[in-house]
């Protein structure tokens, strides 16, 4: 579970998230909405103080974040996981080295580091570019590297910040697919900022939405299921359909 209570981030005389208490519940997948400038990206990285909020408490599990020393906050991190729009991989690395990396900082041994980099890959469907570069990849798989690297220390959050934003529509599909999975099998908690109605739709169980640095509305909803494109092409021409002309 994550807690966020009484949470606010300025940046000078901009209001980024005004005071805001919000509870994301555990194995849920969470979708944060809003308009351009809203807040929605200050908010989510406050979840692991990437951004540190100037006043409130940030709770994962049962540890307050924001009481915790810069070491066991290091620690704490461990546990949740974050992905970008922009992916955000070592691009002189390949793609088992990226995933490893958070597995070094750790301290795993060697042979350790290569049987989980082997686990996660196969997990997210991509075993076969182990050796390859992120240059190498499509938008996609490289979404799904990023998704691996932050599975690697088996998280208990994984926060994905516009994670289908660059991408087109097919592989938007693919990176849901690896999302929902992670959500069925490992139970862990999701947290999505997007713009893209489908992303909250397909997926999300709990959508909240801000404006202006407010959370103006949070509520539970019954997700459609991630649909083929093809298949939603039809049903959307269905609901135009003119009846009797
Ligand atoms: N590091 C920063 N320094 C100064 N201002 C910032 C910083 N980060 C965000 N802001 C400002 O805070 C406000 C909220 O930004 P934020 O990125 O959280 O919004 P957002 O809803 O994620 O927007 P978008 O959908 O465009 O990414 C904006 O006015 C933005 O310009």
């Amino acid at each position: 579970m994550i807690e966020l209570i009484d949470i606010e981030k300025s940046f000078g005389d901009i209001k980024a998230v005004r005071p805001l208490s919000l509870t994301i519940h555990k194995g849920e997948i969470h979708g944060i909405v809003g308009t351009s400038g809203a807040g929605k990206s200050t908010l989510i990285r406050m979840m692991n103080l990437l951004e540190r909020p100037d006043k409130g408490t940030v709770r994962v599990g049962s540890q307050n974040l924001t009481s915790l020393t810069e070491r066991d906050l290091r620690k704490a991190r461990q546990r949740i996981g974050m992905i970008f729009q922009q992916f955000q991989l070592v691009l002189n690395r390949t793609v088992a080295e990226n995933v490893e990396m958070p597995l070094e900082l750790v301290g795993f041994k060697k042979s350790e580091r290569k049987k989980r980099v082997k686990e996660c890959l196969q997990f997210v469907g991509i075993a076969d570019k182990h050796d390859a570069y992120p240059a190498e990849l499509s938008g996609g798989q490289k979404q799904r590297v990023a998704i691996a690297r932050a599975l690697a220390n088996h998280p208990s959050v994984l926060l994905c910040d516009e994670p289908t934003s660059s991408l087109d529509p097919e592989t938007t599909l693919e990176v849901l697919q690896v999302l929902h999975h992670i959500k069925q099998t490992l139970g862990v908690t999701i947290v999505i900022v997007t713009h893209e109605m489908d992303v909250i739709k397909s997926i999300c169980e709990r959508v909240s939405i801000m404006k202006n640095g407010q959370l103006i509305d949070s509520f539970a909803i019954q997700p459609v299921g991630i649909i083929q494109k093809e298949d939603q092409y039809i049903e959307d021409l269905r609901k135009l359909a003119v009846v009797n002309k």
